[in-house]
């Protein structure tokens, strides 16, 4: 059963066989193996199969990367990956006690879980733009047995890439497998490179709730129409009503990240002190080229009765 919305992201035309639009191939091997995307106009998008973790995205004919990756980031499937686009699943943050999901680790387990790749699929628009979807799955035989003995729930989680011109559109759609109902949250973690934080705002944000984790999980108003980030921030967003919050670099739009389904976002950036404290985290002043965007459903709970489906993601436009 889809979820009936309005702003659906419009549908892709029919799948053709990938054609000289775009190449498609499988590279590494083990934990290691990533899928690598590319048009034919230099655009591309590579995807760890650990984590389904997007760790590179390039617009402007190839020239541009959008994503940040920390230098020691873990891509050997030893760890999650500190950067690019880690999925969290079904719990976000430190689970709570007294929930079904409160033995899993922070983020849950889909960041650091081996998916599989299911296929791919190119399209050309009305306009002879060329996409391409690639689309990994992970279920409930997928998991670690630890993971599956902490949350010990059948479920189909369904995850689809779409690479496009300017844009990289990333959409989970989330099966209860089981027969009892169950529930969960939902996120996509996504660290975007930026030139220098000190010239970035947000907006997109204005009069929205949020609550401030640097600041003992206490609930504010955004009353700026501007969101700077000077120091760390770490904040959740809830129940955001316009779909769009936009990433302006020296006063000029560098990303728009557009919500589908999803109602919250939480804007973290780790600063000096935490930076200092990941070991993952590198180089150290990489706190200046990055802010994370992070859409998802993380303000209560998401139910899912037994056969039904959830589909929410994002799209992010580039504007370099
Ligand atoms: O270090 P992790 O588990 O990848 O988490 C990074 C950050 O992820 C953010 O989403 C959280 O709001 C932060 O509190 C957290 O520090």
């Amino acid at each position: 059963m889809g979820v009936e919305r309005a702003n659906r992201p419009s549908a892709l035309s029919a799948p053709t066989a990938t054609g000289p639009s775009a190449t498609v191939d499988i590279v590494g091997s083990g934990p290691s193996s990533k899928v690598v995307a590319t048009l034919a106009s230099g655009e591309s998008v590579e995807v760890l199969l650990y984590g389904a973790t997007v760790t590179s995205w390039k617009s402007n004919g190839g020239k541009t990367e959008n994503l940040w990756l920390s230098e020691k980031a873990a891509l050997d499937g030893s760890k999650a990956v500190r950067g690019g686009i880690p999925v969290v699943f079904p719990v976000f943050g430190p689970p709570p006690k007294d929930h079904t999901t409160s033995s899993l680790p922070q983020h849950g387990f889909a960041r650091s879980s081996r998916w599989e790749f299911l296929g791919k699929s190119a399209s050309e628009d009305a306009l002879g733009s060329n996409s391409v979807k690639l689309d990994f799955g992970l279920y409930t035989s997928g998991l670690s047995e630890d993971a599956r003995k902490a949350w010990p729930l059948d479920f189909g989680l369904q995850y689809s890439v779409t690479l496009a011109k300017d844009s990289l559109q990333t959409v989970v759609s989330v099966r209860n497998e089981g027969g009892q109902s169950f529930e969960f949250q939902f996120l996509l973690h996504t660290y975007l490179k930026v030139k220098d934080i000190s010239k970035v705002s947000i907006k997109g944000l204005m009069g929205v709730e949020y609550v401030d984790k640097v600041l003992n999980a206490s609930t504010h108003n955004q009353s700026d129409m501007d969101l700077k980030i000077t120091g760390e921030v770490d904040r959740v967003y809830k129940g955001i009503p316009q779909d769009t919050t936009t990433v302006v670099e020296d006063e000029k739009p560098r990303f728009d990240v557009v919500r589908d389904n999803l109602q919250d976002t939480v804007v973290w950036n780790p600063w000096t002190e935490k930076a200092a404290a990941m070991g993952d985290f590198a180089p150290k002043e990489g706190f200046k080229q990055m802010v994370c965007v992070e859409v998802g459903t993380v303000n209560g709970w998401q139910k899912l009765e037994k056969g039904e489906v959830f589909e929410g993601g994002q799209t992010i436009k580039s504007f370099l």
